[in-house]
Protein backbone atom coordinates (compact mmCIF):
# COMPACT_ATOMS: atom_id res chain seq x y z
CA UNK A 1 0.00 0.00 0.00
CA UNK A 2 1.57 3.47 -1.06
CA UNK A 3 2.46 5.55 1.78
CA UNK A 4 0.13 8.70 2.92
CA UNK A 5 1.85 11.89 2.92
CA UNK A 6 0.94 14.67 5.93
CA UNK A 7 2.02 17.72 7.02
CA UNK A 8 1.68 18.81 9.93
CA UNK A 9 2.53 22.10 11.73
CA UNK A 10 3.69 22.22 15.47
CA UNK A 11 2.54 26.15 16.99
CA UNK A 12 2.89 27.47 20.08
CA UNK A 13 5.09 29.74 22.19
CA UNK A 14 8.54 30.34 22.15
CA UNK A 15 10.38 27.62 24.86
CA UNK A 16 7.07 25.00 25.14
CA UNK A 17 9.05 22.16 23.49
CA UNK A 18 8.06 21.65 20.17
CA UNK A 19 11.41 20.71 18.64
CA UNK A 20 11.67 18.58 21.55
CA UNK A 21 8.42 16.20 21.22
CA UNK A 22 9.33 16.72 17.34
CA UNK A 23 12.88 15.10 18.02
CA UNK A 24 11.59 12.82 20.68
CA UNK A 25 9.12 11.41 18.20
CA UNK A 26 11.44 11.00 15.06
CA UNK A 27 15.05 10.50 16.65
CA UNK A 28 14.18 9.23 20.54
CA UNK A 29 16.09 11.54 22.10
CA UNK A 30 15.80 14.56 24.30
CA UNK A 31 17.61 17.52 23.87
CA UNK A 32 17.57 19.62 27.48
CA UNK A 33 19.74 22.26 25.98
CA UNK A 34 17.33 25.31 24.18
CA UNK A 35 18.19 26.66 20.77
CA UNK A 36 15.35 28.69 19.45
CA UNK A 37 13.70 27.67 15.95
CA UNK A 38 13.70 29.75 12.70
CA UNK A 39 11.95 27.05 11.30
CA UNK A 40 12.76 23.47 10.82
CA UNK A 41 11.18 20.31 8.51
CA UNK A 42 11.11 16.70 10.18
CA UNK A 43 10.35 13.99 8.18
CA UNK A 44 8.86 10.41 9.56
CA UNK A 45 7.40 7.81 8.14
CA UNK A 46 5.40 5.13 10.71
CA UNK A 47 2.54 3.14 10.54
CA UNK A 48 -0.80 3.45 11.80
CA UNK A 49 -3.58 0.37 11.83
CA UNK A 50 -1.29 -1.24 8.64
CA UNK A 51 -1.23 2.11 6.52
CA UNK A 52 1.99 3.66 6.11
CA UNK A 53 2.44 7.64 6.47
CA UNK A 54 5.00 9.81 5.50
CA UNK A 55 4.97 12.72 7.75
CA UNK A 56 6.89 15.98 7.22
CA UNK A 57 6.68 18.28 10.49
CA UNK A 58 6.79 21.78 10.24
CA UNK A 59 8.33 23.22 13.44
CA UNK A 60 7.75 26.59 13.50
CA UNK A 61 9.53 29.55 15.45
CA UNK A 62 7.66 30.18 18.35
CA UNK A 63 4.54 32.57 18.04
CA UNK A 64 3.45 35.41 20.85
CA UNK A 65 -0.15 37.64 20.71
CA UNK A 66 2.02 39.76 18.57
CA UNK A 67 2.71 37.32 16.05
CA UNK A 68 1.57 37.57 12.28
CA UNK A 69 1.72 34.57 10.80
CA UNK A 70 2.63 33.61 7.41
CA UNK A 71 0.92 32.45 4.80
CA UNK A 72 3.25 29.44 4.28
CA UNK A 73 1.57 28.16 7.62
CA UNK A 74 -1.84 28.01 6.25
CA UNK A 75 -0.92 26.46 2.63
CA UNK A 76 -0.45 22.95 2.50
CA UNK A 77 -0.91 22.04 5.85
CA UNK A 78 -3.02 18.51 6.92
CA UNK A 79 -3.39 18.99 10.59
CA UNK A 80 -2.24 21.56 13.53
CA UNK A 81 -0.38 20.20 16.72
CA UNK A 82 -0.99 23.06 19.28
CA UNK A 83 1.37 23.18 21.79
CA UNK A 84 1.22 24.83 25.20
CA UNK A 85 3.76 24.12 28.05
CA UNK A 86 1.73 23.19 31.74
CA UNK A 87 4.14 25.55 33.61
CA UNK A 88 3.51 28.60 31.87
CA UNK A 89 0.08 29.80 31.74
CA UNK A 90 1.34 32.04 29.31
CA UNK A 91 2.14 29.93 26.84
CA UNK A 92 -1.89 28.49 27.67
CA UNK A 93 -2.84 32.20 26.88
CA UNK A 94 -0.55 32.63 23.34
CA UNK A 95 -1.90 29.31 22.31
CA UNK A 96 -5.60 30.63 22.55
CA UNK A 97 -4.24 33.67 20.26
CA UNK A 98 -2.58 31.48 18.19
CA UNK A 99 -5.92 29.11 17.57
CA UNK A 100 -7.96 32.29 17.10
CA UNK A 101 -5.92 33.21 14.29
CA UNK A 102 -5.77 30.09 12.74
CA UNK A 103 -9.73 30.75 12.56
CA UNK A 104 -9.35 33.94 11.50
CA UNK A 105 -6.95 32.13 8.38
CA UNK A 106 -8.68 29.21 7.83
CA UNK A 107 -12.47 29.92 8.40
CA UNK A 108 -14.45 27.19 10.08
CA UNK A 109 -11.91 25.51 12.15
CA UNK A 110 -14.23 22.53 12.65
CA UNK A 111 -13.09 21.11 9.45
CA UNK A 112 -9.12 21.51 10.25
CA UNK A 113 -7.80 19.15 12.13
CA UNK A 114 -6.52 20.39 14.96
CA UNK A 115 -4.74 18.94 18.66
CA UNK A 116 -4.22 20.53 22.21
CA UNK A 117 -0.78 19.11 23.71
CA UNK A 118 0.10 20.32 27.61
CA UNK A 119 3.69 19.45 26.93
CA UNK A 120 6.21 19.30 30.12
CA UNK A 121 3.80 17.49 32.13
CA UNK A 122 7.04 16.35 34.35
CA UNK A 123 6.78 19.15 35.55
CA UNK A 124 4.31 18.81 37.67
CA UNK A 125 5.42 20.53 40.36
CA UNK A 126 5.35 24.00 38.83
CA UNK A 127 2.57 23.68 37.22
CA UNK A 128 0.59 27.06 36.58
CA UNK A 129 -2.12 25.40 33.84
CA UNK A 130 -4.08 22.61 35.22
CA UNK A 131 -4.85 19.19 33.63
CA UNK A 132 -8.59 20.09 34.10
CA UNK A 133 -8.12 23.60 32.27
CA UNK A 134 -6.57 22.42 29.33
CA UNK A 135 -9.49 19.76 29.14
CA UNK A 136 -12.36 22.76 29.37
CA UNK A 137 -10.93 24.56 26.45
CA UNK A 138 -10.13 22.03 24.06
CA UNK A 139 -13.92 20.59 24.99
CA UNK A 140 -14.88 23.96 23.99
CA UNK A 141 -13.17 23.62 20.72
CA UNK A 142 -14.19 20.03 20.54
CA UNK A 143 -10.57 19.12 19.83
CA UNK A 144 -8.61 15.92 21.29
CA UNK A 145 -6.47 16.97 24.21
CA UNK A 146 -3.39 15.30 25.93
CA UNK A 147 -0.37 15.88 27.80
CA UNK A 148 2.75 14.67 27.66
CA UNK A 149 6.08 15.29 28.31
CA UNK A 150 9.28 15.07 25.58
CA UNK A 151 11.81 14.84 28.38
CA UNK A 152 10.05 11.82 29.79
CA UNK A 153 8.71 10.26 26.59
CA UNK A 154 5.59 10.62 27.84
CA UNK A 155 2.86 10.26 25.18
CA UNK A 156 5.42 11.85 22.69
CA UNK A 157 4.37 9.44 20.10
CA UNK A 158 0.65 9.68 20.90
CA UNK A 159 0.79 13.24 19.70
CA UNK A 160 1.47 12.28 16.33
CA UNK A 161 -0.67 9.50 16.73
CA UNK A 162 -3.95 11.63 17.85
CA UNK A 163 -3.14 14.13 15.09
CA UNK A 164 -2.63 11.56 12.17
CA UNK A 165 -5.97 10.29 13.10
CA UNK A 166 -7.80 13.29 13.63
CA UNK A 167 -6.60 13.90 9.85
CA UNK A 168 -8.64 10.90 8.70
CA UNK A 169 -11.80 11.26 10.46
CA UNK A 170 -11.68 14.77 8.84
CA UNK A 171 -11.02 13.00 5.78
CA UNK A 172 -13.59 10.43 6.58
CA UNK A 173 -11.45 7.68 6.46
CA UNK A 174 -11.41 6.95 10.31
CA UNK A 175 -15.30 5.92 12.00
CA UNK A 176 -15.86 8.79 14.70
CA UNK A 177 -15.14 8.62 18.27
CA UNK A 178 -15.28 11.10 21.30
CA UNK A 179 -13.23 13.73 20.75
CA UNK A 180 -10.81 14.38 23.86
CA UNK A 181 -8.15 11.31 25.01
CA UNK A 182 -6.25 12.15 27.76
CA UNK A 183 -2.97 10.77 29.67
N1 LIG B 1 11.14 19.42 31.80
C1 LIG B 1 10.89 19.44 30.50
N2 LIG B 1 11.58 20.27 29.68
C2 LIG B 1 11.29 20.26 28.36
C3 LIG B 1 10.29 19.41 27.82
N3 LIG B 1 10.22 19.65 26.48
C4 LIG B 1 11.14 20.59 26.24
N4 LIG B 1 11.79 20.96 27.35
C5 LIG B 1 12.86 21.97 27.46
O1 LIG B 1 12.32 23.24 27.17
C6 LIG B 1 13.25 24.03 26.41
C7 LIG B 1 12.62 24.46 25.10
O2 LIG B 1 12.36 23.32 24.31
P1 LIG B 1 12.20 23.42 22.72
O3 LIG B 1 11.81 22.07 22.25
O4 LIG B 1 13.39 24.06 22.11
O5 LIG B 1 10.95 24.42 22.63
P2 LIG B 1 10.30 25.07 21.32
O6 LIG B 1 8.85 25.20 21.60
O7 LIG B 1 10.69 24.32 20.11
O8 LIG B 1 10.99 26.51 21.35
P3 LIG B 1 11.06 27.65 20.15
O9 LIG B 1 12.00 27.12 19.14
O10 LIG B 1 11.55 28.88 20.83
O11 LIG B 1 9.68 27.86 19.65
C8 LIG B 1 14.51 23.15 26.23
O12 LIG B 1 15.45 23.48 27.23
C9 LIG B 1 13.98 21.75 26.42
O13 LIG B 1 14.99 20.87 26.91
C10 LIG B 1 9.58 18.53 28.71
O14 LIG B 1 8.70 17.74 28.34
N5 LIG B 1 9.93 18.59 30.04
Amino acid sequence: MASKQRRIALMGFRSVGKSSLTIQFVENQFVDSYDPTIENTFHKTFKINGQEYALQLVDTAGQDEYSILPQSYFINIDGYILVYSVNSKKSFEVIQFVYDKLLDMKGNIGTIPVILVGNKSDLNMDREVSTEAGKRVAEKWKIPFLEASAKDNHSSQRVFEQIVTTIERASGNVPEKSGCILS
